[in-house]
């Protein structure tokens, strides 16, 4: 079985932008087991769970472990030879060496509300090609993406990584000290019985993702005549991972919520490098009309709407959105007064 480092070098393609990118992941792997071994002291090791208050001004509730990984992840991309760094940990990107042809953008740590939880977690990166200034590197759409990935710090420690040809996953072996391929050009189902999402939030969901999830909770006498199963693991690296291996699909839509406009995830380096490692795996990812990879961002930390998964999933998701605002035909189960309104 081939190793991670075997892989890298493999996919030299002889470009001065591909060995930074393959150098950048190699770090990377580094720094990701600095934090799994982190995460692993838990609550006997320094006090990595508590809140710092918030990162930035467009910033979440920091805590001491999204610190700790983004110094860990910044040191690494410093030794790959990068042009920039931006962060979710971060208000603006840092400059590393403007002439340098890649450039990073990192959630240092997904799901950090489970960090206290011993609940899976992990890193999230997007390598785009460096095209002048920050804005317009980092404002790229994620079709430019070079290569996009994430390590997830679960029962295993692994790394989903596509360099735009295919998804692969690697899971770190203790015993040999490297990272493993486990799944190469791995493919996601096309057709699945189960979804993700936060279904708390449902009085604040728009009327066609009500009548979707309705119609899914129908089960087999319902309009979609198949019982579903629900996940919500509120870290979408770990809901990523299992879509990856078994299929399903994932929805953080926008909602009435203040601040929830747009959703809750950032496109640039949430939606964007997980968009990309579906796709390869042939998913299919929209922020409920548009293909994420098509998106062009305006701004860092721009937050998207994001559905990802079993491709024919996503898309019987797309033609909810794309239909008349009803309620769905089926009995409704969470939101009767919604009937017929
Ligand atoms: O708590 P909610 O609203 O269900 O949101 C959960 C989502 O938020 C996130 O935790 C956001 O990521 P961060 O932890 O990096 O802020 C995702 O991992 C997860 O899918
Ligand atoms: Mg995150
Ligand atoms: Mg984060």
């Amino acid at each position: 079985m081939r190793t991670l480092e075997a892989f890298l070098k493999a996919s030299e393609d002889g470009s001065s932008a591909r060995r930074h990118v393959t150098e950048a992941i190699g770090q990377f792997a580094l720094a990701a087991i600095k934090v799994r071994d982190a995460i692993n002291e838990g609550a006997l090791g320094d006090a990595f769970a508590s809140t710092l208050g918030p990162s930035h001004e467009a910033g979440d509730e920091q805590k001491e472990l999204d610190v700790f990984a983004d110094e860990a992840f910044l040191a690494a991309a410093k030794e790959a030879g990068i042009a920039y760094y931006a962060s979710e940990e971060l208000e603006h990107p840092i400059e590393v060496d403007p002439a340098a042809e890649i450039a990073i953008a990192i959630d240092p740590l997904d799901g950090s509300s489970n960090i206290d939880t011993n609940a899976s977690i992990g890193t999230i990166f997007s390598i785009l090609p460096s095209v002048g200034g920050e804005r317009e590197t980092f404002c790229q759409a994620g079709s430019r993406q070079l290569a996009a990935g994430f390590f997830i710090y679960g029962p295993q420690l692994a790394l989903a990584l596509t360099l735009g040809n295919g998804t692969h996953i690697f899971v770190y072996s203790r015993r040999r000290g490297v990272f493993i391929e486990a799944y190469a050009d791995l493919k996601v189902p096309s057709e699945t019985r189960e979804f993700a999402i936060n279904i708390s939030n449902f009085r604040h969901w728009g009327a066609h993702l009500q009548a979707y999830v309705e119609d899914c909770l129908a089960g087999a006498t319902g309009p979609r005549a198949k019982d579903f199963n629900m996940r919500w693991l509120a870290s979408l690296v770990a809901d990523a991972y299992r879509i990856l291996i078994r299929g399903g699909v994932f929805l953080y839509p926008s909602d009435s919520r203040k601040g929830y406009a747009d959703g809750r995830l950032r496109l640039v380096y949430e939606a964007s490098p997980i968009a990309f490692l579906i796709e390869q795996a042939g998913g299919a990812a929209i922020n409920g009309e548009v293909r994420v990879l098509d998106l062009t961002p305006e701004s860092l930390h721009q937050r998207t709407a994001f559905i990802f998964g079993s491709a024919g999933e996503v898309t019987r998701v797309e033609g909810y959105f794309a239909r008349p605002a009803t309620h769905s035909d089926a009995p409704s189960i969470l939101a009767p007064s919604l009937k017929g309104a």
